[in-house]
């Protein structure tokens, strides 16, 4: 089914000469459900808030906050993470975005307030579709994403670490699929990434004995990408916080100009998630949106030299 969606998106695409933005639109989604019926039940499920903040350096920060519930999910907060995907979707000048939790910790999972009072499965599928959908959109996002790990990201919140690119984790941080032991699977999504992210032995044994995963162990199975420094506040300025060495580590990735960037990702996306037929036609495409433009007009009238 997805690939019947991303095939339908490339149409589209090829069609137009050009790529057509994400892989996934909201007329494409992965499941056919009625997004209006389960953003109002999700409504009634209030507190916290999804934060965003697009910079001048085109690296976006988006906070999950709600710190007296150690940042886990509201229904709100499911609907407001929606919103701020699509505003992402159509950010022109964007390259990068910093998934972060509020009050040193990323995020545990859905909150279980909520999750007592929709445990009939017909609202527990509608809430998956809809995280799924919302995750599946923020992973497609033509932004190189890193998810900043902090404290816990467990359940959901574990989820939500593969929903973006690379993940770096500070010192004493756990990530934690606790699906198994709340007698349940992940069903945002997260199970499908893992595999593609560490393959399936580690998968399996992530999920099948919860395990708490710490930095260390993280990087030896390829879950983490970089183990920052413990963060410290340093007099008068920021520099040693982990969100600022997260805004480091990825200025590496999201230097240049902003169509680079993101065709950059586009070409790396449709790889992974496309038949290698129709990954190379998007790639063409791709090609075309940058081939002459500025970045690169610029870059051959300075007679380049990569030593
Ligand atoms: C599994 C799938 C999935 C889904 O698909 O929906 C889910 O994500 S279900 C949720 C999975 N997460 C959990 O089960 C987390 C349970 N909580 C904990 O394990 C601990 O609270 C903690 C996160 C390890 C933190 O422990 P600690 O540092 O000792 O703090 P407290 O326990 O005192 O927590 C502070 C405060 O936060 C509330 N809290 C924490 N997590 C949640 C949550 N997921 N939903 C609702 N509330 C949560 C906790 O109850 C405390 O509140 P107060 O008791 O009112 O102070």
């Amino acid at each position: 089914m997805v690939l019947c969606a991303v095939r339908k998106q490339l149409l589209v695409s090829s069609r137009c000469g050009a790529w057509a933005g994400p892989l996934l639109r909201k007329s494409s989604r992965i499941h056919d459900f009625n997004q209006e019926e389960i953003r109002e039940k999700l409504q009634a499920f209030p507190g916290g808030s999804i934060d965003l903040l697009k910079q001048e350096s085109g690296v976006a920060v988006l906070t999950v906050n709600n710190p007296s519930r150690m940042n886990a999910f509201s229904g709100t907060m499911m609907v407001e993470l929606e919103e701020k995907v699509s505003q992402l979707e159509s950010w022109t000048g964007g390259k990068g975005l910093i998934v972060r939790g509020a009050g040193g910790t990323f995020c545990s999972g859905s909150d279980l307030n909520a999750v007592r009072a929709i445990s009939n499965p017909q609202d527990g599928m509608k809430m998956c579709m809809f995280m799924q959908n919302t995750l599946t959109r923020l992973l497609r996002l033509p932004l190189i994403s890193v998810a900043l790990v902090e404290g816990r990201a467990l359940g959901g919140g574990a989820e939500l670490t593969t929903a973006c690119d690379f993940r770096l984790m500070v010192p004493g941080s756990i990530i934690q699929f606790v699906h198994k032991h709340m007698g349940l699977v992940p069903g945002w999504g997260g199970a499908a990434r893992l595999v593609h992210i560490v393959g399936s032995p580690s998968a399996l044994k992530l999920l099948a004995g919860a395990v708490k995963v710490g930095p260390e162990l993280s990087l030896q199975i390829g879950l983490t990408d970089g183990v920052l420094e413990a963060p410290q506040q340093h007099k008068g300025d920021d520099t040693g916080t982990a969100l600022r060495q997260a805004e480091d580590w990825i200025s590496r990735y999201t230097t240049g100009a902003a169509p680079v960037i993101q065709a950059v990702k586009k070409v790396v996306l449709s790889g992974r998630e496309l038949p290698l037929y129709e990954a190379l036609r998007t790639e063409k495409d791709v090609f075309g949106t940058v081939w002459g433009g500025p970045a690169n007009l610029q870059a051959l009238a300075s007679k380049p030299k990569h030593k």
